[in-house]
C-alpha cells in the first residue's frame, strides 16, 4: 500500500479543519510496519506464546480449553479502507439528511421577526427532544435570550453565527479527542502495543465499531490485531474475524463458546507484544450495566490484559437512538472499566445527537468517534465544528 498520498491528503484536511480529534488518527510520518497488511502477502503464522493459565486471576484455576487460536486473514481479497479525510464531509451530509435537523428547526424559530414566549418554549422543546438535557438546555436558552436582546441579533446570518457559537461552546471543543494508539516501550525494553478495549450494552455497535476502527488504523498505516473477547456468541467472533480478514488483520479468538473472555483479551495483547503490533483492539460482549456479574467480568478483562499492557483507550459504545438511557450506562461503565472515550453510533438515523452534550458533561469523557451508518467506513473522528455545521445544515 502506498502510504504517501494518504499522509498528504489526511494532513491537508487536518490543517483545514484544525481539529484535534482527527489528529490522533493521523499518521504524520511513515511508520515502521511490523506486519504487511496491505501488500497481499502472508504474515508469519505463529501460535500465541502466552498460556491461558497466565490469564487467570491470581488464585483462580485457569479454564481448560480457553486457549485462543488465531484466525489468519485471507490475504488475497484485501480491501482498501476509505481515507479518514473524506469522512468528515460525509458526516455533514448524513447529519443534514437525518430526520429533521435540529439546527434547521432552531434557526427557523430564531429568525422570526419578534420572538414571543411561545417561540422560546418551542426552542426549549426542540433542544429537549434532541436530548441536549435540561441543564444544558436552560444554559443555552439563557445565553441566547440575552444575546438576542442585548445585541439585537435579527439578521439570519448573524442568528446562525450566534447559534453556531453557542452550540460549539456546549460541546466543549477544548476536550482532548485524540485516540491513543501509539505503542510504547516498557522500562525493560519490551514493546507494548496500544490496547483499545471496546465496551457497552448489547447491540450498540461494538463489533461493528471495532471492525471500522481497524480499517481506520490500517488506512493510517498501523499494524493491528483484533481480540474477540465476546465469547458468549460464536457468531460475534466470526463477525469480527470477517471484519479483520477484509483488511488483512488477524483475529485472536477462542473456539469454545463461553470461554473466559479475559483469557482471550490476554492472548490478543500478548500477541501484540510478541509481534510488535501497534494496536490491539479488543471487542467485548454486550452487557447490561445493572448485572453485577457481567460488570465484574469486565473489570477482570481490564485487570488480566493489563498484566501485559494496560488499555490506553477504553471506548464506550453508545447508541444515539436510545438517548437518555445511554447516560446511566455510561456512568456504570466508567466506574468499572475507566472509560476514556465515547463512540456514539447510529447518528445517521436520529435527531437525538444532543446526547453528546449530556454524556460529556456527566462523565467529563469526550465523544471521540461517531458512527454514521452500516457501511464499513461509516466511522469518523468527532469534530465539534464539523458536527455543529452538520446539524445546522
Ligand atoms: N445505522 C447504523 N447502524 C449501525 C451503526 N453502527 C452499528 N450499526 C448496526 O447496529 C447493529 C448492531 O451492531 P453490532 O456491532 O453487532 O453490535 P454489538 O454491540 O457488537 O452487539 P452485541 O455483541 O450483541 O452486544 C448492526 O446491524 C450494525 O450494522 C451506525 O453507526 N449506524
Amino acid at each position: 500500500m502506498n502510504e504517501l498520498p494518504w499522509i498528504e491528503i489526511i494532513s491537508a484536511v487536518a490543517v483545514l479543519v484544525g481539529g484535534g480529534g482527527i489528529a490522533g488518527l493521523v499518521v504524520a510520518r511513515r511508520r515502521r510496519r511490523t506486519q504487511d497488511q496491505g501488500g497481499g502477502q502472508a504474515t508469519v503464522e505463529r501460535e500465541p506464546t502466552a498460556k491461558p493459565e497466565e490469564a487467570a486471576e491470581p488464585g483462580t484455576a485457569a479454564e481448560p480449553g480457553a486457549a485462543a487460536p488465531t484466525r489468519e486473514p485471507a490475504r488475497d481479497v484485501l480491501e482498501k479502507p476509505a481515507p479518514t479525510a473524506g469522512r468528515l464531509v460525509r458526516l455533514r451530509d448524513r447529519l443534514a439528511r437525518s430526520g429533521s435537523p435540529l439546527g434547521a428547526r432552531l434557526l427557523s424559530v430564531l429568525s422570526r421577526d419578534s420572538l414571543t414566549e411561545d417561540d422560546w418554549d418551542e426552542i426549549e422543546e426542540e433542544l429537549l427532544l434532541a436530548d441536549v438535557g435540561a441543564g444544558p438546555t436552560t444554559e443555552l436558552l439563557e445565553s441566547l435570550r440575552t444575546k438576542v436582546r442585548v445585541l439585537g441579533v435579527r439578521e439570519p446570518g448573524a442568528v446562525r453565527d450566534l447559534l453556531r457559537s453557542e452550540l460549539v461552546a456546549l460541546l466543549d471543543p477544548a476536550l482532548d479527542r485524540t485516540l491513543r494508539t501509539e505503542p510504547t516501550t516498557a522500562e525493560d525494553g519490551t514493546h507494548l502495543p496500544a490496547v483499545t478495549l471496546v465496551v457497552g450494552v448489547n447491540g450498540t455497535g461494538k463489533t461493528t465499531t471495532v471492525g471500522k476502527l481497524a480499517r481506520v488504523l490500517v488506512a493510517d498505516g498501523r499494524s493491528v490485531v483484533l481480540g474477540a473477547a465476546d465469547t458468549f456468541r460464536a457468531a460475534a467472533a466470526d463477525q469480527l474475524t470477517t471484519w479483520g480478514n477484509r483488511v488483512g488483520v488477524p483475529t485472536v479468538r477462542s473456539d469454545r463458546e463461553g470461554a473466559d473472555p479475559a483469557s482471550v483479551a490476554f492472548e490478543a495483547v500478548a500477541r501484540g507484544r510478541d509481534e510488535k503490533i501497534d494496536v490491539v483492539l479488543v471487542d467485548t460482549a454486550g452487557r447490561l450495566q445493572n448485572k453485577a456479574g457481567l460488570m465484574d467480568e469486565l473489570g477482570k478483562i481490564v485487570r488480566v490484559s493489563s498484566k501485559v499492557a494496560a488499555p490506553s483507550e477504553v471506548l464506550l459504545v453508545l447508541d444515539a437512538t436510545t438517548g437518555q438511557n445511554g447516560l446511566s450506562q455510561a456512568r456504570v461503565f466508567a466506574e468499572v472499566a475507566g472509560v476514556t472515550g465515547i463512540v456514539l453510533t447510529k447518528l445517521d438515523g436520529t435527531a437525538k445527537g444532543g446526547i453528546v452534550v449530556q454524556v460529556q458533561r456527566e462523565l467529563g469523557v469526550p465523544v471521540k468517534l461517531i458512527g454514521l451508518g452500516e457501511g464499513p467506513d461509516d466511522l469518523a473522528p468527532f469534530d465539534v465544528d464539523e458536527f455543529v455545521d452538520g446539524i445546522l445544515g
